[in-house]
């Protein structure tokens, strides 16, 4: 990724500084253009230099810096030129309320989620009208309910937890040792995607195959894959054929499972719940659809809960009074039972003892507020709306066509919502203080989305990072050895840049 970036900067690099010097000449407000009209005015514009808008200053400050600086200069919202699209950024929650609650036919996904049609397959998600798409969330949200979840946690700490046989994954590590904690949770949670999610059969028979074709889809996200998706390109190549493998290993796992005495019933994973799953007319889901679901599912999921698992650490490691509490919580809530089975205990995490761990809850909320998923969340605005500014102070007219972007990483630490916003302290979502809720307006905390678009995968990627963390706090003394790490905001899903090294020595707290 930096090396593409490095060509680009190459090759536009007599253009970029041409045009950044007429940037500083040429760049203007609109702030009021109407006289005549009652109207409100468009949002203040950035119009960069000709031709290329603000793309010249992204590529050589990088997005964040860029946004930080004009959310600075020009306020809550303002509108950068890009290339010809008008990108309009909304910062705070009275200025996000039209974003998050505004009709699909007002402001939508669509048309800025395209790109992904060749990932997720067809059939589903953006390859289909708005009302199909809904119901087949409705389909997602029928598979995380509670006891559903109750499920999945057993799975998951089956996963992580089991210590005694040398296949569990932490089970491989020795006494002590150093090991790279993102590569490790990455895997981690992809092991739990692959059994709560793709059930049985995944987990037992493809887990060399099944993520590494997942991996090769991962590997195809790039920038200009949101651009030109369908772009001839080495790693577009490879998406197209781990896709079509793909859609061939759940086809036929559909289809073995329909064809089988009771369709299936007692398998416990999301797959199962796809494929009995009923559109409103009574029609089943077919076999591409399941397969498009569950890829889409891992997407949303995976890359979110292992980048906020390694970031979870990292803020932990480096936080002693809160790792201290943290471990504290595990001696007094995890239950204990003995299963004697060897000469190891077992200690079961279940559904009711993960709700009861509210410090790493709040650990983990603090840790998105500060390393949320991506840099903005974003919207293609079908008809104009209008934006009021934080108490009433301005009125925009923001013009259909454009673009609008929640700056998730500034909206989530605005000094008016949280108290010293810069500084990790989970204790602010605590009780007494839920600086979120206290706030008086909706979408304070937006790390996972909400109105009309709230992440369906809340509940799982908190129970997926407790079971985790839950298991390393109690089994192994931890110690970050590598510099606290940096964000990448220049890819699509930004994690923590490079290893995180870790060192790690086994302890037993019960
Ligand atoms: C820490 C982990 C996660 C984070 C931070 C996260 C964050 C988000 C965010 C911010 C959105 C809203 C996107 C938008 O408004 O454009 C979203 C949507 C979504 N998420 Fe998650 N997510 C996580 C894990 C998961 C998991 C594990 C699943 C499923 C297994 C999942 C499924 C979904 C789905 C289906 C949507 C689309 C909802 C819609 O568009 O109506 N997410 N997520």
């Amino acid at each position: 990724m930096e090396l593409a970036r490095g060509f680009l900067l190459l090759a536009f690099a007599p253009l970029i500084i041409a045009a950044t010097i007429l940037t500083k000449i040429v760049t203007r407000r609109t702030i009021s253009t109407s006289t005549t009209s009652k109207r409100p005015p468009p949002p203040p514009m950035a119009y960069g230099a000709p031709v290329l808008g603000v793309l010249p200053a992204l590529l050589i400050r990088g997005p964040l810096a860029l946004i930080r600086d004009y959310y600075a200069e020009m306020g809550s919202v303002f509108t950068l030129r890009v290339l010809h699209r008008k990108v309009t950024f909304l910062v705070g929650p009275e200025e996000s309320s039209h974003f998050f609650k505004g009709l699909e036919s007002e402001i939508s996904q669509d048309e800025i989620s395209r790109f992904t049609i060749p990932t997720f397959g067809p059939g589903v998600a953006f390859d289909v009208d708005y009302a199909t798409r809904k119901e087949q969330f409705r389909f997602f949200s029928d598979s995380m309910k509670p006891a559903k979840l109750r499920t999945y946690v057993s799975l998951m700490a089956r996963e992580v937890e089991i210590l005694y046989t040398v296949q569990e994954y932490f089970g491989r590590w020795e006494q002590s040792g150093v090991v790279d904690l993102k590569h490790e949770l990455e895997h981690v949670v992809t092991l739990n995607a692959c059994r709560c999610l793709f059930g049985q059969e995944v987990r037992a028979k493809m887990l060399g195959e099944v993520p590494a074709l997942l991996g090769e889809l991962n590997d195809s996200m790039r920038l200009v894959t949101i651009v030109l998706p369908y772009l001839p390109i080495p790693a577009h190549r490879r998406r197209d054929r781990a896709r079509a493998r793909l859609a061939e290993i759940f086809a036929e796992i559909v289809r073995s499972r329909r064809s089988s005495p009771g369709g299936g019933a007692g398998h416990d994973d999301m797959l199962q719940c796809l494929i009995d799953a009923r559109y409103k007319d009574g029609r089943t889901t077919t076999e591409a659809e399941v397969a498009g679901m569950l890829v889409s599912a891992l997407f949303a999921g995976q890359h979110t809960s292992s980048n906020t698992s390694t970031w979870t650490g990292a803020c932990l490691l480096t936080h002693p009074e809160h790792l201290r509490a943290a471990v504290r919580e595990q001696e007094e809530l995890v239950r204990v039972r003995r299963h004697g089975d060897g000469d190891r205990d077992r200690v079961v995490v279940d559904y009711d003892a993960l709700q009861r761990m509210g410090h790493l809850h709040c650990c983990v909320k603090e840790t998105l507020r500060l390393h949320p998923p991506s840099l903005m969340l974003l919207r293609h605005a079908r008809r104009s709306f209008v934006v009021r500014t934080r108490g009433g102070g301005a009125e925009y007219e923001v013009p259909a066509g454009h673009i609008v972007a929640s700056p998730m990483v500034i909206h989530n630490a605005l000094p008016h919502v949280y108290e010293n916003a810069g500084a990790f302290d989970p204790g602010r979502f605590g009780p007494g203080r839920e600086e979120d809720r206290a706030y008086g307006a909706d979408h304070a905390y937006t790390a996972f989305g909400g109105g009309r678009h709230p992440c369906l995968g809340e509940a799982f990627a908190y129970m997926q990072i407790k079971v985790i963390w839950s298991h390393l706090l109690r089994n192994f003394e931890l110690e970050l050895v590598s510099p606290f790490p940096e964000t990448d905001w220049n890819i699509i899903m930004p994690g923590p840049n490079g290893k995180v090294m870790v060192s790690y020595k086994r302890r037993k707290l019960y």
